[in-house]
């Protein structure tokens, strides 16, 4: 599974120690950035790539850092089949795959430390969508309101 990740000058020290955390543990990640500290770099312009990775199937899950998460969520869930949701705990976040099929996770580096970001992302890596006939049918209902309003 190629994991794709990315951040703002906000989220930037965080996913710089994540991304050691990954390969550490054998996950094939991909770093879309930033790749400098840039103090007034806009969160829409680096979560793009990584949205837009996760859109066309080129990673399939994604994490996302900025200061509060919330930016970068608003950001990439404009991007079709990304399911994008701010997260602080792992319930939300192995649930979150398991029920929604969510895609992206998205943290506040200036919120959490990096221990739990770490907790969080091995509970969503390691949750599966569960095929159950309700999530099923509420997935295709959350796709039928992308196909309707985003055009
Ligand atoms: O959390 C964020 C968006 O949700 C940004 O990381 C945050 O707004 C950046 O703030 P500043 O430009 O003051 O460093």
């Amino acid at each position: 599974m190629k994991i794709g990740i990315a951040a703002d000058h906000a989220g930037l020290e965080q996913k710089q120690k994540l991304v050691s955390l990954l390969k550490e543990a054998q996950v094939e990640v991909v770093d879309f950035g930033a790749h400098e500290y840039i103090s007034d770099d806009d969160f829409p312009d680096v979560v793009s790539p990584l949205a837009k990775a996760i859109s066309i199937g080129e990673v399939s899950k994604g994490i996302a850092v900025c200061g509060s998460g919330v930016g970068v969520s608003i950001a990439a869930n404009k991007f079709p089949g990304v399911r994008a949701a701010l997260i602080s705990e792992t319930y939300s976040a192995h649930q979150g795959v398991e029920h929604d099929a969510m895609n992206l996770i998205c943290v506040g580096g200036r919120v959490l430390g990096v221990s739990l970001i770490w907790e969080i992302i091995q509970a969503f890596l390691a949750a599966s969508f569960q095929e159950e006939e309700r999530f099923v049918r509420r997935l295709l209902k959350v796709q039928e309101l992308e196909n309707r309003h985003f055009k």
